[in-house]
């Protein structure tokens, strides 16, 4: 389970408390207008904001005097997730050991995760010889691959068209729920959490204006979700 217990995080002029709990193993969609804080909560939860009050929990434990890499967390973003100098494979072996020393063993879990994703055959490609909707997969096989309880994606499939998002959503949805993780995601297509999410959140001026299970949120919306909305 994650825990975010009155948060406090100021960016210049900008603050937000936040407290949210997210379930273990489920899937929970971050929505809300541009600029409302959404990102800031998965960096903060990912290690790479300082906060000032409150805690961060995962599965009990408090984040505050863990370094990002020592998280029990994997983060997804839109783009800039893989090197372009390294191929598909060697850039989701970095998700194992990041000076690519790896056993055989070891390369065969970089070839499952591909497999899982589809992409066994385009192992030896560099990343630019990839479409936008296979090298956000690759960059998902490496999050897979690290088999960390938490998998944080900030609108990781933006760029794509709305069929090829539906079917990452899903490739998404079943490898977590395969490898028990517990998933935040931003995004800023509601369908996307009606499609994926067990709950939503409404982020909206550094606070969380309504949450709650998503078959429920959408049908009662809040004065915030209807102007969200528009
Ligand atoms: N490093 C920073 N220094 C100062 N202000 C920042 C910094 N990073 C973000 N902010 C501000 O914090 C607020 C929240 O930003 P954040 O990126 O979390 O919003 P968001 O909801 O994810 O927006 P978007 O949907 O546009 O990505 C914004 O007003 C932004 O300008």
């Amino acid at each position: 389970m994650i825990r975010i217990d009155h948060l406090f995080i100021a960016l210049d002029d900008w603050q937000m408390t936040v407290s949210l709990t997210v379930k273990a193993g489920s899937f929970c969609a971050l929505i809300g207008p541009s600029g409302a804080g959404k990102s800031t909560i998965l960096n903060a939860i990912a290690g790479f904001l300082p906060h000032g009050s409150g805690q961060i929990f995962i599965d009990g434990q408090d984040m505050a005097p863990l370094a990002p890499a020592d998280r029990p967390v994997s983060m997804l973003f839109q783009d800039h997730n893989l090197f372009n100098h390294m191929t598909v494979a060697q850039n989701v072996a970095l998700g194992i050991n990041p000076t690519l020393k790896l056993n055989k063993q070891q390369w065969q879990k970089v070839h499952d995760a591909l497999d899982q994703v589809e992409l066994s055959g385009m192992a030896e490609r560099l990343p630019r010889a990839l479409s936008g909707g296979q090298r956000q997969r690759a960059s998902l096989a490496r999050a897979i691959l690290r088999e960390r309880p938490v998998l944080l994606l900030d609108e990781p499939f933006a760029a794509l068209g709305p069929a090829l998002r539906k079917d990452m959503l899903k490739l998404v949805s079943t490898l977590a729920e395969k490898n028990g993780q517990t998933i935040i995601m931003v995004t800023h297509h509601p369908e996307d959490a009606r499609l994926a999410a067990d709950q939503t959140a409404l982020v909206q001026d550094g606070a969380i204006a309504q949450v709650g299970p998503s078959e429920t949120f959408f049908a009662n919306p809040t004065e915030a979700l209807k102007a969200y909305m528009g």
